[in-house]
């Protein structure tokens, strides 16, 4: 299904079109001693621009490869990936279980890093860093140093500074596994309100069943030895999903779909 608005809620900007096509996309690693691991076998998958896709799967089952190999950061063995993102410099943005914040530059300054790298004008940068700093709620904060934040605090930097080039794609790979169960359902709620205002399309690699179901409007679940994408889900439940969402049955039905998956992988 599509996400659904209501109330005040923009639906995000889900378009038909692909904007990550994969076709028979596949991952080896050469180990020591000549061997090599299958950390990803033959893979078809197209996710539609403004998706929320969640991943899930056992470790080991290639969920931070595939996420790699999207952001180009490791090269396929086989098989393409193509991003309908146009000729931009920076498709995509990339947020990691720590924050990896530069410890001795402000929040500010560590958010326009990539505007600096970029060669945005210092007077464009500051408009844009103030407003990602707005849209991740570190008003009051721009001075800080890292570790003076907390790490939720940290992690809603890393994700404003991902946003900083604008980039369409969104990657997060585990990024609230290191923060307590309160602030981490808090940064959920706030990352659906980003995607909304920002009709970007992410991919969110979590170890909670209840995590993918709560954000995502599709879900690929990805079984191990070799690492493969086992099945997909399109999710049907309504936007927005507010803490009432997880009293519906059809969540509670999701998250016990989603494990019995998981039970079958091991
Ligand atoms: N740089 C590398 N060199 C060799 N093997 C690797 C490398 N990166 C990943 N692998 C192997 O590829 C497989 C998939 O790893 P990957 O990190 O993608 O799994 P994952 O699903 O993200 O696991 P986790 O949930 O534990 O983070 C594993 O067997 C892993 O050991």
């Amino acid at each position: 299904m599509s996400p659904q608005g209501n109330g005040d809620f923009k639906s995000p900007r889900r378009k038909d079109r692909a904007v990550i096509s994969v076709s028979g996309l596949s991952k080896s690693f050469k180990m020591e001693g000549g061997n090599s691991v299958l950390a990803l076998s033959p893979m078809d998958h197209h996710i539609p621009e403004g998706a929320f896709v969640s991943i899930v799967g056992p470790s080991g089952c290639g969920k931070s490869t595939f996420l790699r190999l999207v952001a180009g950061l490791e090269d396929a063995s086989g098989g393409t990936i193509d991003l309908a993102t146009g000729a931009i410099r920076r498709p995509v943005g990339f947020v990691f279980q720590d924050a990896v914040l530069l410890p001795w530059k402000s929040v500010r300054d560590n958010i326009r890093f990539p505007l600096d790298t970029s060669g945005v004008k210092r007077a464009a940068g500051n408009a844009r860093v103030q407003e990602l700093i707005d849209l991740v709620g570190l008003t009051g904060f721009e001075d800080a140093l890292p570790k003076q934040l907390s790490g939720g605090m940290r992690q809603r930097a890393a994700i404003a500074r991902a946003l900083a080039d604008d980039p369409p794609i969104l990657l997060m790979d585990e990024p609230f596994s290191a923060v307590d169960l309160l602030t981490r359902e808090t940064l959920n709620d706030e990352l659906l309100k980003i995607w909304q205002q920002t009709g970007k399309t992410i991919l969110l690699v979590t170890h909670s069943v209840e995590e993918a179901a709560y954000l995502g409007s599709e879900i690929m679940v990805m079984s191990p030895r070799p690492g493969r994408l086992k099945k997909t889900y399109s999710v049907d439940l309504p936007y927005p999903r507010t803490p009432d969402t997880k009293a519906l049955p059809g969540y509670h039905a999701l998250v016990s779909d989603l494990r019995r998956d998981l039970r079958d992988t091991e």
